[in-house]
């Protein structure tokens, strides 16, 4: 028994063959351009999307050494959006990304115009360009004749995972999941619909949007002449969600953080769609048997990105893990602050407009110190988060422990700093593939194939735990510096 989980990314599409015991037999990866017309514009093409993530299925598959594949499972970027013509497939537009800030002036006006209350309580999300619907809006508008098309029915809208399950099955569905509908700004996260007010609030007919099923479900089966036979699509969920899943975060309270691009973090509040005074968001961590289980989430923009600006914009290392040799080699007595507010600051700031910023500089200042205060930036900004999930969800106290995921826990320091600017224990697990395990078990588990979720959870296996060793006046010394760096880069 054989499950193909495909993860499309934002910077790369990956898939990864596993064994029904939830084992990688194979994975293929392939990058694809990313495209900036304009400054804070962010888009992919969607034909590069189709074509990486066709390739990389077919590559695991064969370096598997060609397996009966049973089921297919679907995790993906979110709120990426994709609209195409139902007749022909063809997209009228690149994607435009979830880092795309292009409507951060509709954003505004319609937070002046006091609809966030109303948008807050119906999707759990917030007035931000971040999300999918004024990306929807933008594309219609400025599409010659979209929107007249759209309305007429003959448009599709879908974030990545229903575009990719449109193409595997040949057109066959127009279908997404819970967890990617709760990132549309359309979606009603308590009645499980979509929401007309949202609809006429953002401008977006309804007609164009998909039929929304559980995580585990029939989303469709691929063309014959994809993967040589008919191969059932049976599990879907968002990246952010998926990684949920894979790290077993299935009681409330449970909290995982995803060290990629950015960093997201997710605290599962069971059945209850808990409203953030913190400015946090409501969320849809799965659903199975028509039964949604919520999350609250911090999205931070940039976390591993700092390291690739090490790299690629300063050069100041060749590769993400000389971060590491060269951190420990940091001057103790400078205490450098890098705020890296490259696109904006998502959680629990939310602030589009602020920019990047570093304090503290002195002549002595180099590639060390900068390393240092990179890595650093990513424990102070999930401590931004901790502290709004604490205050937010009473069951996170002093004794929660995090699970990390993600390329960047490969680093050792910025894990330590983690835990110590926390005061929590951090928890890296030996499988770090969690994302697109989350996506395997969701399919293995609608097929029969994969234990229920207690027995998955008892598969989860610690790699090392990352224990504070800050003290308690050090600590929020450091976290007093952070906050004051940010409020002045929300200041400028
Ligand atoms: N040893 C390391 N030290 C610091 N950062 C790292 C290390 N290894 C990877 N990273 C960072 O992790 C990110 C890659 O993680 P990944 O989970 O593959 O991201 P994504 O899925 O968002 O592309 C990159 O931004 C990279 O800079
Ligand atoms: O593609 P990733 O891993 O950077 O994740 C992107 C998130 O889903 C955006 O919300």
């Amino acid at each position: 028994m054989t499950i193909l989980a495909m993860d499309q990314g934002t910077t790369s599409s990956r898939a990864l063959v596993f064994s029904d015991d939830l084992q990688v037999q194979a994975s293929a990866q392939q990058e694809f351009e990313q495209h900036f017309p304009r400054s804070g514009w962010v888009e992919h093409d969607a034909d590069d999307i189709w074509t990486t993530s066709a390739a990389t299925a077919r590559g695991a598959i064969e370096k598997a050494g060609n397996p009966r594949i049973d089921a297919i499972g679907i995790t993906n970027q979110r709120e990426t959006v994709l609209i195409w013509d139902r007749k022909t497939g063809k997209p009228i537009y690149r994607a435009i990304v979830w880092q795309d800030r292009r409507t951060a002036d509709l954003c505004d006006r319609l937070k002046d115009e006091g609809h966030e209350d109303a948008v807050r309580s119906v999707t759990g999300l917030l007035l931000d360009p971040y999300f999918s619907a004024t990306k929807i809006a933008w594309m219609l508008d400025k599409v010659e004749g979209a929107r007249a098309r759209a309305e007429a029915g003959e448009l599709a809208f879908g974030t990545v995972d229903c575009f990719l399950i449109w193409k595997l099955t040949g057109g066959r569905s127009h279908v997404t999941d819970a967890t990617n509908a709760s990132r549309t700004l359309l979606y009603d996260i308590r009645k499980g619909d979509w929401s007309d007010d949202m609809c006429r609030l953002f401008n977006v007919p309804r007609a164009i949007l998909p039929d929304v099923l559980d995580s585990a479900a029939e989303f469709g089966t691929t063309r014959a002449d994809l993967f040589g036979r008919e191969i059932p699509i049976l599990g879907v969920a968002g990246d952010q969600q998926a990684a949920t899943v894979g790290q077993a975060c299935f009681d409330p309270g449970m909290m995982k953080s995803t060290y990629g691009t950015g960093c997201f973090a997710l605290l599962n509040t069971g059945e209850q769609a808990v409203t953030s005074e913190n400015r946090l968001l409501t969320t849809i961590a799965y659903q199975l048997d028509g039964k949604p289980v919520y999350a609250l989430e911090g999205s931070i923009f940039i976390a591993g990105a700092v390291v690739q600006w090490l790299r690629d914009g300063l050069k100041l290392i060749r590769e993400a893990k000389e971060t590491q040799s060269l951190s420990e080699q940091a001057d103790d007595s400078q205490q450098i602050i890098m705020v890296p507010a490259f696109t904006g600051l998502g959680a629990p700031h939310w602030n589009p407009r602020a920019r990047g910023a570093v304090f503290g500089l002195t002549r002595n200042t180099g590639p060390a110190e900068f390393a240092r205060a990179a890595l650093e930036s990513v424990g102070f900004q999930t401590r931004d988060l901790w502290h709004a999930m604490a205050a937010d969800w009473r069951g996170t106290g002093d004794a929660a422990v995090l699970r990390v995921d993600g390329g960047m826990t490969a680093s050792e320091p910025a894990m330590q700093f983690l835990a110590d600017i926390l005061g929590a224990p951090v928890d890296r697990p030996v499988n770090t593939e969690t994302t697109a395990q989350g996506a395997a078990w969701l399919a293995g588990f609608r097929a029969d194939l994969c234990p229920g979720p207690q027995e998955y959870a008892k598969a989860w296996r610690l790699d090392r735990r990352f224990e504070p060793q800050m003290s308690g006046t050090e600590r929020d010394r450091r976290y007093s510096a952070w906050q004051r760096a940010v409020q002045a880069v929300m200041a400028v």
